[in-house]
């Protein structure tokens, strides 16, 4: 047997990194069953097959090492594709950045607070006061296009009477969503991804379920006022809070946004 090397240590260090590493960006992006799913599966090969050397189980758990790569694809696509919108999220790579880039985060934060989530809370607030239902996905770093192409182009400053006014009952663009990218109003009427989640609340429709979907599909966040109730949710990240008070909803959106 050949002797432990400083090598062999390194190489431990390293698989231990990468599983902590895909371990957290899998917890965060809520696809964490699926880590522990394909861990268990990775310990009975290599006990089975590896180790103990059993010729039948190894031959068909081989058999499914081959093709398991294929079957998660096609099983889990919505999972994985949250699990690489979390890694290419470039506040992961923000240090590298930083380095050839000198910014003064705390402005930019307060630039973004003046110009964008005002007008967005504002609105949120009165449409919560008067039960006006309204879907506002604003954009991170995914690009959303192909949704913003769903509905009518605004390309507008945000403003909070705009806002309210795209979603009053009678305007043709309140049935949707309204997408804030590049820190415009770009897009309203959007038709969003629903998710298909079953830990949703019964109660809760289309509206929450599309806010849930794009938060699932992409970086995005999604902010819904409900008709119904008047209550303000959030989803991001395929998680959805619900029940925020206008102050919550600030304190969640200067978070999130600035991070980036
Ligand atoms: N896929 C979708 N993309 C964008 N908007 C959608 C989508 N599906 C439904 N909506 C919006 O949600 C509205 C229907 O909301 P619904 O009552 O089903 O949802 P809800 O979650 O119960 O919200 P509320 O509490 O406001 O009633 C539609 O009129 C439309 O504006």
């Amino acid at each position: 047997m050949d002797p432990f090397t400083l090598r062999d240590a390194l190489d431990i260090a390293l698989a231990a990194l990468l599983l902590f590493y895909i371990y957290r960006i899998m917890r965060e992006s809520g696809t964490i069953n699926i880590f522990y799913g394909l861990l268990a599966f990775i310990v009975v090969w290599v006990v089975a097959s590896q180790i103990l050397e059993m010729k039948l189980i190894g031959t068909i758990l081989d058999k499914f090492m081959s093709i398991g790569l294929l079957i998660i694809v096609i099983l889990f696509q919505d999972q994985i594709k949250r699990f690489l919108v979390e890694l290419g999220d470039h506040k992961r790579w923000r240090f590298l950045r930083n380095l050839f880039h000198h910014r003064n985060p705390a402005e930019d934060a307060d630039e973004r607070g003046r110009r964008l989530i005002i007008p967005i809370v504002y609105a949120c607030m009165n449409m919560a006061k008067s039960k006006t239902g309204a879907l506002i996905v604003i954009q991170q770093n995914v690009p959303l296009e192909n949704y913003e192409r769903s509905g009518d182009i605004i390309d507008a400053l945000p403003n909070s009477r705009l806002i309210e006014n795209i979603f009053f009952k009678n305007s043709p663009l309140h049935d949707g969503a309204l997408i804030v990218a590049d820190d415009r109003l770009k897009s309203a009427g959007c038709i969003l991804p629903v998710s298909h989640d079953r830990n949703v609340p019964r109660a809760l429709g289309l509206r929450h379920r599309s806010a849930l979907g794009i938060s699932q599909a992409t970086d995005a966040i999604a902010i819904v006022v409900s008709e119904e109730t008047g209550g303000i949710s959030i989803a991001h990240k395929g998680r959805l809070t619900t029940r925020l008070s206008s102050a919550d909803l600030e304190h969640n959106l200067t978070q999130i946004l600035h991070q980036l």
